[in-house]
């Protein structure tokens, strides 16, 4: 397993619940009261420093989603190598009932993953494919919205 240099103002070490689970629980370093509707940018009290090549990605997770509404503005949130700060997290309240988070709660689960860059070439023409241009709901059922072409 790689290890990643982490560092903490009060809240846990983020923690993978079980064996194979592919995000780490992240916890709120700071207390705030969601209201229906309303978004707030809360810290997790953790600064990391992921190796080059790797990034972190900011999950919303399904139980507070399910059960409170409570998801995440930018999901994924995108954590750069190079970033050094506090890891916030943008929560959102889509529920209709105001929602307390409170110091220690687990708010959101980081996935580290690999990443590519790649070099971006500009072209006269791409390459064709099965697709094409067509996408934005091109293979479902019925007719496509209004004022689109197929
Ligand atoms: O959910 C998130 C998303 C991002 N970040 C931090 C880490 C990331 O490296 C930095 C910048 O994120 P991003 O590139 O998504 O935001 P931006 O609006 O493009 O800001 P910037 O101009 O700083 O890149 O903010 C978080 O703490 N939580
Ligand atoms: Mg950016």
């Amino acid at each position: 397993m790689k290890q990643v240099e982490i560092l903490i103002t009060g809240t846990p070490v983020p923690a993978y619940a079980h064996p194979g689970d592919a995000g780490a629980d992240m916890h709120a370093a700071e207390a705030v009261t969601l209201e229906p509707g309303q978004r707030a940018l809360v810290g997790t009290g953790i600064a990391i420093a992921l190796p080059d090549g790797y990034a972190g990605f900011v999950h919303p997770r399904s139980g507070l989603a399910a059960k409170h509404g409570i998801t995440i503005v930018n999901a994924p949130g995108t954590v750069d190598a190079g970033y050094r700060g506090e890891i916030k997290v943008n929560l959102l309240n889509t529920g209709s009932e105001p929602h307390r988070i409170e110091v220690g709660d687990r708010i959101a689960q980081l996935i580290v993953q690999r990443v590519e860059r790649v070099r971006f070439i500009e072209v006269e023409r791409l390459p064709g494919s099965d697709r094409g241009e067509r996408g934005h709901g091109s293979t479902g059922h019925g007719a496509a919205p209004e004022g689109t072409a197929r």
